[in-house]
């Protein structure tokens, strides 16, 4: 008889996110010990062994609440029995307070996380986002305005990570773990209305599900995944774009300035020219995380209707100013020396 079909489903996703690494590889599984990555963690010790990995797992003890040094044990304990015999460590780290505790935890586990696997030589690091986190992601994006990048939602791949769960519904996670006799942790602040996730998870989804009927988080995740291609297209464009618009002068990348030929940018779709634009900005120094859609669409009318406006800020200290036939992106800091 074979495995529980939730459970096979959650190993079959985890094959097919692993299907390209070599026998021998590490693969480490981010571990919090909740529903979605406990579920992650066995599906991993149980595919594995079939396929020749090496695999272990990492917890992350941000210091913040009550008893998560003794949570952290104890999903370090659990790793051997769920097939995870390679390395298992539990890293602490101290989280700062700037931007929200939420987003400085998030920062620092993403850090430690790195460190581990980089120090441990590891191909790969798979995290638990289900279907559902997707959903909730792409409802509070698309709730700021976002363009089609954003609403890509969060990929199953970057760089060493790896999201196997992003095709399975929480449900299927919270069965699996049920199903193998694990008890997942459950995080107090995944109840606590005072983060945006938490409302949009328990009253938003539900209310848009009650109101639309079911199979709203499916869709968004749909939309993600479409947007996904249509962005991947649009970046492809505009790189060859912005490849035939940057100016080649050595005098400006030297101080780390860009300069855009405005005549090579004006005539293309909007959505090619934006992107072309937000890449210019981020060579000059604009930290991405922090440029919003709004500062690019102010840039873009340096190039589309310019008269009297000459010069956009945009975050990161950079500046973006017309002259003549060019657009240049330049740090405060060197802009005396232009
Ligand atoms: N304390 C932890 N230790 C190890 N891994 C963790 C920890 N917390 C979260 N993770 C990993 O990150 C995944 C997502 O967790 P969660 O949704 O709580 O994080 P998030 O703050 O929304 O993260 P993200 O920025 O990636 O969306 C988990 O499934 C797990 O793989």
């Amino acid at each position: 008889m074979g495995p529980p079909p939730v459970v096979a489903d959650v190993r079959r996703a985890v094959r097919h996110a692993l299907a390209d690494l070599e026998p021998g590889d590490l693969v480490l599984v981010a571990c919090s010990g909740g529903a979605d990555s406990l579920a992650l963690a066995a599906g991993l010790g149980a595919v594995a062994p079939r396929a020749g990995l090496r695999a272990g797992l990492l917890t992350v003890d941000h210091g913040l609440q009550e008893g998560s040094p003794d949570r952290a044990a104890d999903v370090v304990r659990l790793a051997p029995a769920l097939g995870l015999l390679g390395p298992v460590e539990a890293l602490s780290v101290s989280v700062g307070i700037s931007g929200g505790p939420e987003a400085a935890a998030r920062e620092a586990r993403y850090a430690a996380l790195s460190e581990a696997a980089g120090r441990l030589g590891a191909a790969a690091v798979l995290l638990g986002h289900t279907r559902d986190d997707q959903a909730e992601t792409v409802l509070m994006r698309l709730t700021r305005g976002s363009g089609t990048r954003s609403l890509a939602g969060m990929p199953a791949r970057a760089g060493l990570y790896r999201r196997p769960l992003l095709g399975l519904g929480r449900a299927t996670t919270v069965a699996a773990c049920a199903a193998l006799g694990l008890s997942p942790w459950d995080d107090p602040h995944n109840l606590d209305p005072r983060y945006t996730r938490v409302r949009v998870r328990e009253r938003l989804l539900p209310a848009l599900e009650e109101g639309l009927g079911p199979g709203v988080a499916e869709a968004l995740a749909r939309t993600a995944a479409l947007c996904r291609d249509d962005a991947d297209a649009l970046d492809e464009w505009a790189d060859a774009v912005y490849a035939r618009a940057a100016v080649p002068d050595s005098a400006l990348s030297d101080i780390g300035a860009v300069a855009v030929t405005v005549s090579e940018v004006a005539g293309v779709p909007a959505a090619v020219r934006r992107r072309v634009l937000r890449r210019a900005a981020i060579e000059a120094g604009a930290p991405p995380g922090t440029l919003a859609a709004w500062h690019i669409l102010q840039v873009d009318r340096l190039v589309t209707d310019w008269r009297g406006q000459r010069r956009i800020e945009v975050p990161g200290g950079v500046g973006a100013v017309r002259r003549c036939g060019t657009l240049v992106f330049a740090r405060q800091s060197v802009r005396p020396v232009l």
